[in-house]
């Protein structure tokens, strides 16, 4: 089948435009998102470069149909790599990486335009290089969900790839001995671009909403001073791990931890000591926690723990290792040495019909008589 050169270079401008005009109705909507308007620009750009591409059958001029239209082929990834830096970090992104690789690419490309072919090589290698970088940015960015980024990422790197294949082709056809047709192969090539751009572009969307839910359950359910589940968290996602276990009769553990004689250090070094105490012993608890636990700060200096798959035994030793751990760390605030320990009582039971507040009250009694024995120790129903 023959495919018409042109036909796909119309296609790709008036895809663009679309797309283009699609992201702005975006930005319009939702004005804080400045990344919609960059991706917007984005495919203009990459329609005009492809308006100016497309004239190089009927105006010698090189400087503007090669020179030009190569220079904003560079500089659609740039944009749209900047749009998702301007997602990820929420804020004014500068352009000084983009105007640099644009003054770097602009040099070699000012000595190649008189030779389209070459000048498509080094085109090409650059955007290659710069969608396999995105590739690898997008991944970076969390917490968004994994398929919405992997999705992404794929697209990019096939697309990196893709464009080297482009640049190896098109290097071998500007070699003047190696006569081959290749007008097809970069026609198909040209089409599998197009395919990708506007999936990459149809994505953004999805990748930015998804993300933005991910960000609004957080605010909801994480608490801000360190970083764990909020008492709201816990109870959603501890009854959804207590739920599952009863359902494969397995037995389910809750864990409460409080800080021994926190009042003393508040007054004794000051409210931010105090919080800063809060933070280490939750970096403490994560480190201890594995995938499916839910680790949360339920009260002022009341820590809940829901530990999944664990039998007695490894629940009084995760317990134990708590207590040490805490114990042995040489708190610091402001240079000022803080001893803090910590006290845990639990249950775990493989009975049906308990919720998770009746747990937690039953851990609650444990740790009751933890500190009642003495403090910094765990104690289990
Ligand atoms: N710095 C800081 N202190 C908090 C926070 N939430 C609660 N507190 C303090 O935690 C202290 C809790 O004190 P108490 O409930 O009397 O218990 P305690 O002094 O830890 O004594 P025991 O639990 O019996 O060992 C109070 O002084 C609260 O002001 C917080 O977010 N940051």
């Amino acid at each position: 089948m023959y495919i018409h050169l042109p036909t796909v270079i119309i296609t790709t401008i008036l895809l663009n435009l679309l797309l283009g005009a699609a992201m702005f109705v975006i930005f319009n909507a939702l004005k804080s998102q400045k990344s919609f308007r960059t991706w917007g620009i984005a495919c203009f750009v990459f329609a005009i470069a492809n308006i100016l591409a497309g004239l190089r059958f009927s105006l010698d001029a090189p400087w503007l149909t090669v020179f030009v239209a190569d220079l904003l082929i560079i500089l659609v990834p740039l944009l749209a790599l900047h749009g998702l830096r301007q997602y990820q970090l929420q804020r004014s992104v500068s352009n000084r990486w983009t105007a640099r690789i644009m003054i770097i690419s602009a040099v070699p490309l000012y000595f190649l335009y008189q030779n389209p072919l070459q000048a498509q090589v080094l085109t090409a290698s650059i955007c290659a290089a710069l969608y396999i970088y995105s590739g690898a940015y997008v991944q970076t960015i969390k917490p968004t969900p994994k398929f919405t980024r992997r999705a992404l990422s794929v697209l990019f790197l096939v697309h990196g790839v893709l464009l080297f294949a482009t640049a190896v082709v098109v290097a071998i056809e500007s070699k003047a001995s190696l006569v081959i047709s290749s007008e097809q192969l970069i026609t198909v090539l040209l089409i599998a671009h197009l395919l990708l751009t506007t999936a990459t572009t149809v994505l953004f969307p999805v990748f930015v909403f998804s993300l933005n839910e991910r960000r609004l359950l957080e605010v909801v359910n994480i608490d801000e001073l360190t970083q764990l589940f909020n008492r709201r968290g816990f109870f959603e996602l501890g009854s959804e791990l207590l739920v599952k276990n009863q359902a494969q009769a397995r037995p389910s553990c809750v864990l409460m931890l409080d800080l021994d004689r926190f009042k003393s250090i508040n007054d004794r070094y000051g409210h931010a000591a105090g919080d800063a105490c809060l933070r280490d012993v939750a970096r403490i608890i994560r480190k201890h926690m594995r995938e499916h636990d839910i680790a949360a700060r339920i009260g002022g200096e009341e820590f809940a723990i829901a530990l999944a798959d664990v039998d007695r035994m490894q629940a009084e030793q995760v317990s134990r290792r708590l207590v040490e751990r805490v114990a042995q760390q040489a708190f610091e605030f402001e240079g000022e040495r803080i001893d803090l320990t910590v006290s845990v009582g639990g249950i775990v039971t493989t009975a049906n019909q308990r919720d998770l507040s009746e747990l937690l009250n039953d851990a609650d009694s444990a740790l009751y008589e933890a500190k009642s024995s003495g403090r910094n120790q765990f104690r289990f129903v």
